[in-house]
């Protein structure tokens, strides 16, 4: 007994013209085809629907173990999969950080049991993500860490983060680097320049950013390990990955929705919604994200979905904590401004939400293929809805995004054969 999902059309890199039938045997796609019998089999019908790629978010703080009240691995899992995401990689500014093998572990057990996605744990570079002692990057990956990352922070030390990359490199894990070096950074809330000056709020310039950008690219060449940059938000970072890249090294980047759709000069200082870090940029800076990520220099969307209370959201801008949620939203935002306004097709944001990661990551998943686990996505390009955060199956609300329309909403979501989300 398995599913037929009828008269779809598929998307992606096997993207079909037709409308046909994917059959689903077990966890694996067994066939596609036209006009595949139904018996014995549950019926999702497709019509008028797109059946893609389940996504892959390379970025996301799952909170557990240690803030269950901003997120568990139950709640932000749902969330992927109504955002119509099959995977999701977690990062390690728990509490305690995922600095060891258990915690990978207990992450794994928790995504097992109480999950709606697959859930990749992404295991911290040093101890307490501290930026002091190495962690045991062999036995993380033992343990099922996919890469290396003191998300939340940069790793302040070269020798630490050489070191991490040459041992990386022999294991053959990413370093997903959050680039922020704290003696520029200071402690600033939102980007430098006019808009925080007008504001009077202190600022993060984006060299802050490119400082560490550079040196790890330097670093990337002398040791040979993947280096993947986190939520690039700035023209001077970019340049920088451009440069990497022209010279061939295994540099990739990643971009978030926002860093894409908002600038600096829109923030209301009365709304700690719009404060996340690295933090919006100007419109200079949103449009050679833009650039990048159309011309490829920024290889896929991650959200960076970070979930935090209301209560800490409802703090003063200079006080509360970073972050926005992304995971509900996230293809939607991309489908309104990008595909709907002809900057790129379909299947090219497809590959970006889902084929590329697959690939940069070498994770399963990210094409619709006979014999491939059938993660897949079921997307309604019609529906608009206006984002309503009181609607999210995240415990986190924390989105400037609310209020603004959107059109191509998930409608059915499948991992490993098994539906995780289902608004039909
Ligand atoms: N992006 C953020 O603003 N916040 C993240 C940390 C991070 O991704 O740097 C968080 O954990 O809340
Ligand atoms: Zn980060």
């Amino acid at each position: 007994m398995g599913y037929v999902l009828k008269h779809g059309t598929i998307i992606g890199e096997n993207t079909r013209l037709e409308q046909v039938d994917v059959l689903v045997e077990g966890n694996r796609i067994k066939q596609i085809g036209i006009d595949i019998d139904s018996t014995g089999h549950t019926l999702i019908d497709c019509t008028n629907l797109f059946i893609s790629p389940g996504f892959i978010d390379m970025h996301v703080h799952l909170r557990e173990p240690g803030f269950e009240y901003k997120e568990t691995i139950e709640s932000g899992s749902k969330a992927a999969a109504a955002g119509g995401f099959t995977t999701v990689a977690c990062m390690p500014n728990t509490r305690p950080a995922t600095d060891n093998a258990d915690i990978v572990r207990f992450i794994i057990e928790q995504a097992n049991k109480h999950g709606y996605a697959r859930v990749l744990p992404i295991a911290a570079i040093t101890a307490g993500q501290k930026g002091e002692e190495l962690t045991d990057i062999p036995a993380l990956k033992e343990a099922g860490a996919v890469g290396l990352s003191d998300d939340g922070r940069g790793v302040q030390r070269a020798d630490r983060m050489k070191r991490a990359m040459e041992i990386a490199k022999q294991y053959d894990m990413p370093l997903i680097i959050h680039a922020e070096d704290e003696t520029l950074s200071g402690k600033g809330c939102m980007n430098a320049g006019e808009a925080a000056e007008r504001l009077g709020l202190p600022g993060i310039p984006d060299d802050a950013e490119a400082v560490m950008v550079a040196r790890d690219i330097v670093l990337a060449e002398v040791t040979g390990a993947h280096l993947h940059v986190c939520h690039v938000s700035a023209k001077s970072v970019i340049e920088l990955i451009r440069y990497a890249k022209g010279r061939g090294l295994p540099v990739t980047g990643e971009v978030a929705p926002h860093h894409l759709l908002l600038t600096d000069d829109q923030i209301d200082p009365d709304n700690s919604d719009w404060k996340v870090n690295p933090p919006l940029r100007t419109k200079r800076d949103r449009e050679a994200c833009i650039e990048a990520f159309l011309d490829g220099t920024l290889d896929i969307v991650a959200t960076d979905h970070a979930p935090h209370s209301v209560e800490e959201k409802q703090k003063p801008f200079t006080e509360a904590p970073f972050g926005m949620v992304g995971l509900e939203i996230a293809f939607p935002l991309m489908y309104t401004h990008f595909v709907k306004t002809g900057r790129m097709t379909l299947n090219e944001l497809v590959d970006r939400m889902a084929t590329r990661p697959a690939k940069l990551f070498k994770l399963q998943g990210g094409r619709i293929q006979p014999g491939e686990p059938a993660d897949l996505t079921v997307l309604d390009l019609h529906a608009t809805k206006v984002i309503d955060p009181a609607s999210f199956l995240s415990k986190g609300k924390n989105t400037p995004f609310a209020g603004q329309k959107a059109q191509g909403w998930p409608v059915l979501t499948m991992v490993d054969g098994v539906v995780s989300f289902d608004a039909r």
